[in-house]
């Protein structure tokens, strides 16, 4: 099985690595996640949902043309304004071969306001939170969320429980058909 994340972050290697491991579905008892640099085709910092949706599914279909790939997953995070504020989130997308994709949003988290602002006048949100938090890449460790809540939630985790409910209709096959 060849399960490859469309991005380098570690913080999505590793959701996508342990929701495999977790659920053990590996036949031939191989388990091997890459994760390979590929285009998302939107801007840096993706803006609504409808963007970010976008970069997911163009990053997972371009993990699943890479060699050996039988999992494509495009992980994509992304900023909304709403209600006067700035709130982050990001999306999943899983693809299989023959076309089947599948699509899921995380939870998502209300970003301080001195933050939002900066973000309505176009910069991008990880050098923000570096610059804040007198951090480096904390995009690529924790990230904005594990920062806010002192680690109680990080990246990482948040990536993996909308991992496994973007793969829930591919485990369970026999629910989700349509009769
Ligand atoms: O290497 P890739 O896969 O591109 O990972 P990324 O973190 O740079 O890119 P994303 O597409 O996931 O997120 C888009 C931008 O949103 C910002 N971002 C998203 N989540 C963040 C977080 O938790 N902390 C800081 N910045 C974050 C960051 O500036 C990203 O460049």
């Amino acid at each position: 099985m060849g399960i490859v994340v469309g991005s380098t972050n570690p913080t999505k290697v590793h959701a996508v690595t342990r929701v495999f491991a977790a659920l053990d579905v590996r036949p031939d008892g191989v388990l091997e996640v890459r994760g390979v640099a590929v285009p998302s085709g939107v801007p840096d910092q993706p803006l609504g949902v409808g963007e970010t949706r976008r970069g997911a599914v163009t990053r997972a279909r371009a993990a699943l043309q890479q060699p050996g790939a039988t999992w494509g997953f495009g992980l994509e995070g992304g900023v909304r304004f709403d209600r006067g504020g700035a709130w982050l989130f990001g999306i999943v997308a899983a693809a299989r071969p023959g076309g089947v994709i599948h699509v899921t949003r995380t939870s998502e988290l209300r970003l301080p306001p001195t933050v939002a602002a900066r973000l309505r006048a176009g910069e991008e949100l990880g050098p923000v939170m570096d610059e804040v938090l007198g951090t480096v890449d904390i995009k690529r460790g924790v990230g904005t969320v594990g920062a806010v809540t002192r680690g109680l939630v990080t990246r990482s985790a948040v990536w993996e429980q909308a991992t496994a409910l973007c793969i829930a209709p591919l485990l369970t096959p026999e629910l989700y058909r349509v009769s």
